[in-house]
């Protein structure tokens, strides 16, 4: 691999007699990784059932390695939601912010998703996660896997740090910033990371983290905590910047986060030297079996406040339609009826916690549930994500060995008529091994395909 020059002086200077080491691990092959949603399926289920080969990821409670040769996301359990693929070291970050159920947290720079989904999955339901992303082509990708995995409470946001701020400040109890960067833990992974290191740089992304990480610290409650990430090596991106939140704001200071035997400590030397620093997190692929990755747990300091409900300015346009109760009647999950708004024909699940967030950017404010067409309820494939089999009234299962999950992911119209259903006739919640896949409408046997079209199995 052509390593820049300048970027291979500095990792000599850093990494000294190590270096061979580190050099060396571009010989081997990168590592595949994979994330359990453990809101879908238990770990223990999930090994009995998982159709490839797996080993765990012993510092990630719900991470496994796999296979580069297979094609896990070419799988119907893929499309069930009940993984994540995402590279080892990049699922430490969200591992190690502990986020409660009823938490309000933030993902600043949140697409694709990877550690959106699992921070979500954290909330089991409670609270609110405002998953945010500047980029607004990975925004609509992050909404997608944040959907997929069936996390309800949500606001997906399209913003800078500074808007954010006017309408969240000090709101947060958990914030996660995993910062745009240049990207030199990845280059074994994704070597045309090289060129667009050349084009931007260390100086260029230090900029914009310090600009990002002052504004979101700005947004989080005292006494919360915010986790700050990187998947680069170089020290201006990673202690530097840490050195420059704590030099603007007295109120942060470092604290240890959870170890493993292959983290290094953060190097102090490589910024102003404050001792401190060593309680960041370094991951280095000569000494663990992943990419390169920088950690830091930073504690505010202050007494934490429990967040109220219901922004007084937010006033939910409720809706007033039996189509729409009489769809929701056939679903066992808890739907509070004083959070279901109406917008044109959607309609919303929304948190508790919502906001009037009127000037913002936003792809999603809560859960959709569906459309109310002039006589009837179309469910939203988001509501099949979050629902259990169990959890409406008419399921049609088909196992994963049956080539009509496929089909059925493909957008076709199945005969089933062998399957026995709860109602013969309209909405059913197609399901893979009894985990919900989309929607179909049955009539005289056949299944009429009402699975996204933009999801689709190509
Ligand atoms: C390292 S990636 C995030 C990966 C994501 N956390 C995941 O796990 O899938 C950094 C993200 O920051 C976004 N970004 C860049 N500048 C930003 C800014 N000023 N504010 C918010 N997001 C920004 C980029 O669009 C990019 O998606």
């Amino acid at each position: 691999m052509n390593l820049p020059e300048s970027f291979v002086n500095r990792m000599k200077e850093i990494l000294e007699e190590e270096y061979d080491d580190y050099i060396r691990s571009y010989d081997n092959q990168r590592m595949y990784g994979l994330r359990v949603n453990t809101s879908k399926i238990s770990l223990e289920e999930f090994e009995k059932l998982c159709p490839f080969e797996i080993h765990k990821i012993p510092w990630i409670p719900n991470g496994y390695y796999y296979n580069g040769n297979e094609h896990p996301a070419k799988h119907p359990y893929y499309y069930a939601g009940m993984y994540y693929l995402q590279e080892p070291s990049a699922m430490t970050p969200a591992s190690r912010l502990d986020v409660q159920p009823g938490d309000t947290v933030l993902d600043m720079c949140a697409a694709p998703g990877g550690k959106a989904t699992e921070l979500g999955i954290k909330l089991k339901g409670e609270g609110l996660l405002v998953a945010n992303d500047i980029s607004n082509s990975r925004a609509k990708a992050l909404l997608k896997n944040i959907e997929l995995f069936g996390i309800p409470n949500v606001f997906v946001v399209n913003e800078t740090a500074d808007k954010l701020l006017t309408y969240f400040e000090e709101y947060f109890d958990k914030i996660l910033i995993d910062a745009p960067c240049s990207g030199e833990g990845m280059f074994r992974k994704d070597p045309s990371i090289i060129s667009s290191w050349e084009k931007n740089g260390p100086k260029f992304y230090a900029k914009l983290q310090r600009e990002i990480i002052v504004q979101a610290a700005r947004m989080l409650k005292p006494g919360g905590l915010l986790l700050y990430s990187t998947c680069t090596f170089s020290p201006e991106e990673n202690e530097g910047t840490i050195q420059y939140l704590l030099d603007q704001d007295a109120q942060f200071e470092l604290v240890e986060l959870k170890g493993y035997e292959g983290f290094d400590n953060g190097r102090p030397e490589l910024a102003n030297g404050s001792k401190e620093l060593s309680k960041c997190v370094r991951i280095w692929p000569h000494k663990m079996e992943a990419e390169g990755h920088f950690m830091a747990l930073l504690h505010k300091k202050g007494e934490m406040q429990v967040n109220g409900f219901n922004d007084t300015n937010y006033k939910i346009v409720k809706a007033d339609s039996d189509i729409l109760e009489e769809f929701l009647n056939r679903i066992s999950m808890e739907i509070d009826r004083n959070y279901i708004e109406v917008k044109g024909q959607r309609v919303f699940y929304i948190s508790k916690y919502m906001k009037n967030l009127r000037g913002v950017r936003f792809l999603r404010s809560g859960l959709l549930l569906g459309e109310i067409k002039k006589n009837r309820f179309e469910p939203s494939q988001a509501l099949a994500m979050v629902l259990k089999a169990t959890e409406f009234d008419s399921i049609i299962n088909l196992s994963v060995n049956d080539n009509r999950t496929v089909k059925y992911l493909k957008g076709e119209t199945l005969d089933v008529s062998d399957i026995a259903v709860k109602r013969n006739t309209g909405w059913q919640l197609v399901c893979v091994d009894y985990h919900p896949l989309g929607w179909g409408k049955l009539s005289n046997g056949t299944l009429k395909n009402k699975y996204n079209v933009s999801w689709r199995w190509q």
